[in-house]
């Protein structure tokens, strides 16, 4: 077996065996808790950029399935895992974790220590690293050159606009590196969903007559995409508009509100939002690490919808007059608990009922 290390800006080394194809790569080095949903975490465009660890000691057991890719092959940098399972065992397995990764061109390390690993993330907050394949670290080995976020949503976003489904309800996604099961979550629900890339223009998408948006997830920092605040304030004050995790995080950024970096970011299929309307808690899926900062949304605006039950922060905001509403968890789920699927069936009500922009119009007058 190859060994391999994973060596941090801040001077720890974890050593590994390596997985996956051999290539030295660079990036954040976040943490996911599921327990289940690897294959559904490797292929979320949202990890472009990103190395991330699996807590979870055991992972691999149920193989790589075509039905749970979140996108067309591996977004993350690479994977970091204690033990990997090469012999899956579940009727839909086509191969296992160690050859997708090899396929996809993306390398790992297996048999890393990751409960000390994700102690380090914890201790420092936000941890950038390198996994490389000598045990001798060159100078430059602390040194990070990371893409930045412009240069990680062009990698993963569509380049034309694709139709998928059919329906009477009619909802433009505006591509950041969306999930598949977004898209499924709305076939699901009866829409026709054409995702369009996200340098489309406003005139470009009022003739497509969408009835609702939505601004998708993906990955990277929301402010280094201020590119795009002016056409996301102006779809979301003329249709219904939803935002999930990035998608939200760049709607308050439109409106005037601000974001900040998370010490190590929430990425799970557990964390507990509390609805503020309902008072009713539930269980939702996160992959994120910026966060929306309460004191910056504009209040005459906006009013908090959720709240994180662990840490108080914002997970979710509600346009006072006009139909937007935006989450910084991920009702699709997958990986994790569908509690949140109101979300999209809400939205897709008001969107059917304001038929879009002309309607909307006139039920406002
Ligand atoms: N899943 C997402 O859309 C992530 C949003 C953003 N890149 C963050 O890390 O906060």
């Amino acid at each position: 077996m190859t060994k391999g290390y994973l060596v941090l800006e801040t001077g720890e080394t974890f050593t590994g065996d390596w997985i996956g194809y051999e290539s030295e790569v660079a990036g954040e080095v976040v943490f996911n808790t599921s327990m289940t949903g690897y294959q559904e975490m490797l292929t979320d465009p949202s990890y472009a950029g990103q190395i991330l660890t699996l807590s979870y000691p055991i992972i691999g057991n149920y193989g790589i399935s075509s039905y749970n890719y979140e996108s067309n092959t591996v977004q993350a940098a690479a994977v970091i895992l204690n033990d990997v399972c090469d012999e899956p065992s579940h009727f839909e397995s086509e191969m296992t974790l160690s050859q997708n990764l090899k396929a996809a061109a993306i390398p790992g390390l297996k048999h890393v220590d990751t409960r000390s690993l994700v102690s380090t993330i914890r201790k420092y907050q936000t941890v950038k690293g390198r996994i490389v394949l000598e045990k001798v670290f060159p100078d430059y080995i602390h040194k990070f050159n990371i893409p930045n976020s412009r240069t990680l949503v062009e990698q993963v976003s569509v380049k034309r606009p694709v139709v998928m489904g059919r329906g009477n309800c009619h909802i433009v996604l505006i591509d950041f590196g969306y999930k598949k099961s977004i898209v499924e979550a709305l076939i699901h629900e009866h829409c026709k969903v054409t995702i369009v890339p996200n340098s489309t223009s406003y005139n470009e998408i009022e003739e497509l007559y969408p009835d609702g948006v939505i601004i998708s997830n993906g990955p990277g920092d929301p402010k280094d995409l201020h590119a795009h605040f002016p056409l996301i304030k102006h779809l979301s004050e003329n249709y219904p508009t939803l935002g999930i995790c990035l998608g939200h995080q760049l709607i308050a950024l439109a409106f005037g509100g601000r974001t900040e970096k998370m010490p190590f970011g929430h990425r799970g299929a557990n964390h507990p939002v509390k609805n503020l309307v309902t008072g009713k808690v539930n269980m939702t899926s996160q992959n994120h690490g910026y966060v929306v900062l309460a004191d910056g949304i504009n209040s005459e605006d906006f009013q908090l919808l959720f709240k994180n039950v662990n840490d108080g922060s914002v997970e979710g905001m509600k346009h006072k007059k006009l139909p937007i509403t935006s989450v910084q968890f991920h009702p699709e789920a997958h990986p994790g608990p569908s509690d949140t699927e109101y979300i999209f069936t809400d939205f897709i009500e008001t969107a059917r009922l304001s038929g879009g922009k002309q309607v909307w119009e006139s039920v406002q007058l």
